[in-house]
């Protein structure tokens, strides 16, 4: 339904169309003259109408002048004019005005409805476009807006790298362009002055590739001495119709960012370095030298004295910390495995070759890779090595193709390699090649002074690790830690503290938690005399259960420990077994079983030790942590001290239904566990 204005001053004439127009459905307002027809126009009369049809000859007045009103005060509406005197003259005129239709009269209904149709049709069309415009026009206005208030550097460039537009952010840059006006239509390298030559490589990957680029992060030395650094990408941009129209570059300012992530990674990498004493400090001040250039660093000392964890704390320290770490142990692989693991394969390369496979040189691409035990490499490797440290570039296994990445290269070794290039088992020019800087970590016994340090560092890392508080160790048990010799370095340290943690229930780690090694460090015997209260238990027991198992079991024990082994399982050394892993610095014939559970019925609290042929006094831990489930591993438990009716010791567990229950229950679960009978173990170590 639409609005029509009827302008004709015959009154039938104005009553016969405007019934045929109302029986067509539209709403029709009629007008005698032009003061009647132009006071309709008015909006508090309803505003323009969506059509208007006027005769020509108007008492006097011209429905000519009147169109061209009607264009002046709405543009939009369409006018239908009307002659009975049709004229070459008028019709032209009635062109000019931007009449929609010249009708003669008479004009029969049909003619009449079909011209209002059309007038109709047309205007709505035109009106939907302008809509559509409008709001391509808002939107392109509001994203101009955002364009502008970005933060981030935007700049959009044609495939000949000419400037589509600038932000401000873009404008503001120090020696660029600054007047939006100059910008279009020039040299990228010109309107972004000193800033072009290091936006520009993602620029070019994206306009050679037509692809979005890599995320890249480059940094510029502003004329203050400031360093300004970006994270720039940039994205291909498009036409309506998908065609090419070039490149949308980001630039965001992350120079704060970075500062910050130097600061923690730096922090976070050498943080985790321990050391005070004059070695130390040496490497660390090195280390801080070394950690911002892309030098290849050769890493040598015993094993255990921390060479990867120097090697981290370059990579982080530096300005590839963001970029990947692939650590590769060389001597962990046979040859060609190491061959293709390094810079990879091709399908087809080798029987097994099944698809292709990326190496870790490539994977490393922008970061750092670190080859460990690098000794150990064979002569053909050693000849590929040569090269990417040369010329980063190599072939993949299988393939001719030459593949070049940016890969910082860090080595470490514990083998005197100068002695392996005069026995010909390494190439000379390698040899040179990774020590290009040779940082020598001093071993452990080199530096004393740093295992207080040390045992602390680690006795915070193991109460997070085991949910403890343990305060430190006792004087005796540092005495003993300083006295070592360590020839496994500050590994064999940190497994030291974690034999004191898992043998000790206390607050503190005394001397007699540390291995045997450790403990005749301070002339105290391997295997020490049971405690007194173990002994006091062992008695208790004997007398009890002189015909069963257990007492024929402690017997045995205390004439010599060794038959102690009878009932009791052993750890399963050197197997991926958990409990194994976990305990595996414990005495070779240290007697554990294992259960997976441990019954919600055993007592809460166990204080009694008991003697073992490693020489250690096992003291139960607080069982209401096996319940609660958050040990993981190797807490001992001694079965012996089970709820039993007394005690010599006065300080007996749980006694009768509860107390049996529960003693059942354990043998239960630590006899499944070994697969042989319930009453048989004495130990257990419990896998939560
Ligand atoms: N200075 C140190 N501060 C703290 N922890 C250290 C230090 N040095 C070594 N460690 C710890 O000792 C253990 C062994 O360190 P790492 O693996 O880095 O030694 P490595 O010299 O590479 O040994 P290997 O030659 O056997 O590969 C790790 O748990 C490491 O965290």
């Amino acid at each position: 339904m639409a609005k029509i204005l009827l302008v004709d001053d015959e009154e039938s004439i104005r009553f016969t169309l405007s019934a045929f127009l109302r029986r067509d459905g539209h709403v029709v307002v009629t007008a005698a003259s032009l003061d009647e027809a132009l006071r309709a126009l008015e909006p508090a009369n309803g505003g323009p109408p969506d059509l208007v049809i006027t005769d020509i000859i108007l008492r006097g007045e011209n429905g000519l002048d009147f169109t061209r009103l009607v264009r002046e005060r709405c543009p939009f509406v369409p006018v239908i004019l009307l002659t009975g005197r049709p004229s070459v003259e008028s019709a032209v005129r009635a062109v000019s005005e931007g009449a929609e239709q010249y009708l003669t009269k008479p004009v029969d209904k049909e003619q009449m409805l079909q011209a209002a149709r059309t007038a109709l049709r047309h205007k709505a069309l035109d009106d939907e476009r302008r809509a559509l415009v409008a709001e391509r026009e808002n939107l392109r206005v509001h994203l101009e807006a955002v364009f502008q208030a970005v933060p981030d550097v935007l700049v959009t460039v044609t495939p000949d790298l000419r400037i589509q537009r600038m932000n401000l952010a873009a404008r503001e840059l120090p020696g660029g362009a600054r007047d939006a006006r100059q910008t279009a239509g020039r040299r990228f390298d010109e309107a972004l002055g000193l800033f072009a030559p290091l936006f520009r490589p993602v620029l070019d990957e994206t306009l050679g590739t037509r692809r979005a680029s890599r995320r890249r992060r480059v940094s510029a030395q502003l004329a203050d001495g400031r360093e300004q650094v970006f994270e720039i990408e940039a994205a291909p941009s498009a036409g309506g119709g998908g065609e090419f129209l070039g490149a949308l570059l980001v630039a965001r300012d992350v120079t704060r960012l970075a500062g910050l992530e130097e600061a923690l990674g730096h922090r976070a990498g050498m943080n985790q370095i321990i050391g005070r004493s004059a070695p130390m400090s040496e490497l660390f001040h090195l280390l801080d030298e070394l950690a911002q250039t892309d030098t290849t660093v050769l890493i040598t000392g015993e094993s255990g004295t921390g060479k990867e964890l120097v090697a981290e704390a370059l990579h982080r320290g530096g300005p590839r910390a963001l970029g990947p770490l692939v650590k590769v142990n060389c001597s962990a692989l046979s040859e060609h495995l190491l061959e293709s693991e390094l810079f990879g394969h091709v399908r087809g390369a080798f029987t097994g070759a099944v698809r292709d496979r990326v190496g870790r040189f490539q994977l490393a691409h922008g970061g750092t890779i670190f080859l460990d035990e690098i000794g150990d490499v064979s002569s053909a490797v050693q000849l590929k090595l040569l090269r990417v440290l040369q010329e980063r570039e190599f072939e993949r296994v299988g393939d001719t193709r030459t593949v070049k990445v940016d890969v910082r290269v860090i080595a470490a070794t514990n083998r005197p390699l100068a002695d392996l290039v005069r026995s010909g088992r390494l190439r000379e020019d390698l040899y040179y090649r990774l020590r290009v800087v040779e940082l020598r970590l001093p071993a452990l016994r080199d530096r004393r002074s740093d295992i207080p340090l040390l045992v602390d560092h680690f006795v915070e890392q193991f109460n997070i690790h085991f949910h403890r508080r343990v305060a430190g160790v006792t004087p005796v048990a540092l005495q003993a830690l300083m006295a070592h010799s360590w020839p496994g370095n500050v590994r064999e340290l940190r497994h030291a503290l974690e034999h004191g943690f898992i043998l000790s229930r206390g607050d503190v780690i005394d001397v007699d938690a540390l291995p045997p090694e450790v403990r005749a460090a301070v002339g105290m015997s391997p295997t020490p005399a049971p405690v007194q209260r173990s002994i006091a238990c062992d008695t208790d027991l004997q007398r009890q259960g002189a015909g069963n198992a257990w007492g024929a079991d402690r017997a045995g024990d205390r004439s010599g420990g060794r038959s102690m082994d009878h009932g009791m399982a052993r750890l399963p050394r050197g197997t991926g077994h958990p409990v194994a892993r976990r305990t595996a610095s414990l005495p070779a014939r240290q007697p554990f079983t294992t259960a997976r559970s441990i019954p919600a019925s055993i007592p809460t609290a166990c204080p009694w030790t008991w003697p073992v042929p490693g020489g250690e006094g096992i003291r139960h831990p607080p069982s209401r942590r096996y319940r609660a489930g958050r040990f993981r591993l190797s807490r001992l438990l001694c079965l012996s001290c089970l709820p039993r009716p007394s005690c010599q010791s006065g300080r007996s567990g749980p006694s009768g239904r509860s107390g049996r229950q529960a003693r059942r229950a354990l043998s239960t679960a630590v006899g499944s566990a070994r697969n042989t009978p319930p009453t048989a173990p004495k130990l257990a170590v419990a896998c939560g």
